[in-house]
């Protein structure tokens, strides 16, 4: 039998699968067709899910794990914040090490564990770097310029104004009223660039932000490869970027920013060295369910002989957001 764990970062949603506990590995071609059944909700298990976090071994300096990410859709993304506060403590309580750095895709990130943001709520801090404006890493075409910075983009929505980064997957972030937040827009704008579109060629994660306070947001994004999800950690991330760099009379680099998402809230703090950006991200990772399977199902993608324990931990998690909805109201 092979154990998967459901987890979740401000309830968005993901299965881990580690590849060093397996006799044979899964290939790129399983992984990805494991994905696509175990994340739906209607064929996979337990609602389905926003993501598979694939754990590896890594043989760079100082890391734990790899971890690569896997839309729901298949696509593989090169990053993911809140499925790497996860995967930090998947790694965290394997090797007992609370201070360490896990392999992405583009580059190795310092991970650590956090003063809980609430009892019984595991939370992890998690560097999101590297960060990059130019139109080459995003990549985005026929619109003006090198860099999209705080501009109106008429193609994309008129009167409100775009802001481009790559952390390093790709986000297209506006600072939108209440009333656009809680209108169709994003969902109609999500859906047209991460279909074939002459801007977007490889589809962008799109983030709408309200601005609540002075370093307080909301954020809600359209991620490439899932559609909808209840929070996007590099979106988040991102997103308070240009918050420091698009509104500083309400933000500051180098201080604790609220985020609050549908699915709760998290913590990010931009540091700007001299004009190279990096973002601290610091939220929960719950694991809600383990998933005995075995492991020759797994090969063959078949699910129906998967045994579920609940871990008891979304309750915890649960009164975390009751709080945070009362202190609000
Ligand atoms: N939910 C993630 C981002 C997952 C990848 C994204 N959909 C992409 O394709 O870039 C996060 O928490 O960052």
């Amino acid at each position: 039998m092979v154990q998967l764990l459901k987890v979740h970062g401000s309830q968005n949603q993901f299965f881990i699968l580690d590849q060093t506990e397996l006799k044979t590995k899964l290939n790129q071609e399983e992984l990805v067709a494991l994905t696509k059944q175990i994340t739906d909700p209607a064929k996979g298990l337990l609602d389905g899910a926003d993501g598979v976090l694939v754990i590896d071994h890594s043989d760079h300096d100082g890391t734990l794990g790899s971890m690569q990410v896997i839309n729901t859709d298949g696509s593989i993304a090169s990053m993911c914040g809140n499925g790497l506060r996860t995967v930090s403590r998947y790694l965290s309580d394997k090797y007992h090490q609370n201070s360490f750095k896990v392999e992405t895709m583009d580059s190795d990130l310092a991970v650590h564990r956090e003063t809980s943001l609430a009892p019984g709520v595991p939370t992890f801090s998690v560097e999101i770097s590297p960060v990059t404006f130019n139109k080459e890493s995003l990549p985005f075409d026929n619109l003006d310029g090198d860099t999209l910075i705080d501009r109106e983009v008429p193609a994309f929505t008129k009167g409100l104004k775009f802001t481009a980064i790559a952390v390093p997957n790709p986000h297209l972030i506006s600072f939108v009223s209440e009333e656009v937040m809680n209108s169709d827009v994003l969902g109609k704008l999500g859906k047209e660039l991460n279909q074939p579109n002459p801007y977007f060629t490889d589809g962008v994660n799109v983030s709408f932000a309200q601005i609540l306070d002075h370093n307080q947001l909301f954020v809600r994004t359209y991620e490439r490869g899932v559609g909808f999800t209840n929070a996007c950690g590099t979106g988040m991330s991102a997103t308070s970027l240009a918050f420091c760099l698009n509104h500083p009379e309400v933000s500051d680099f180098e201080e604790t920013i609220s985020v609050y998402n549908p699915g709760g809230m998290v913590k990010t703090r931009v540091h700007d060295d001299d004009g190279s950006y990096h973002i601290d991200l610091i939220g929960n990772a719950t694991f809600t369910h383990k998933v005995e399977i075995p492991e020759t199902d797994l090969h063959a993608n078949q699910l129906q002989h998967a045994e579920i324990t609940d871990t008891g931990e979304q309750k915890d998690y649960l009164n975390f957001v009751n709080d945070l909805k009362q202190q609000e109201a």
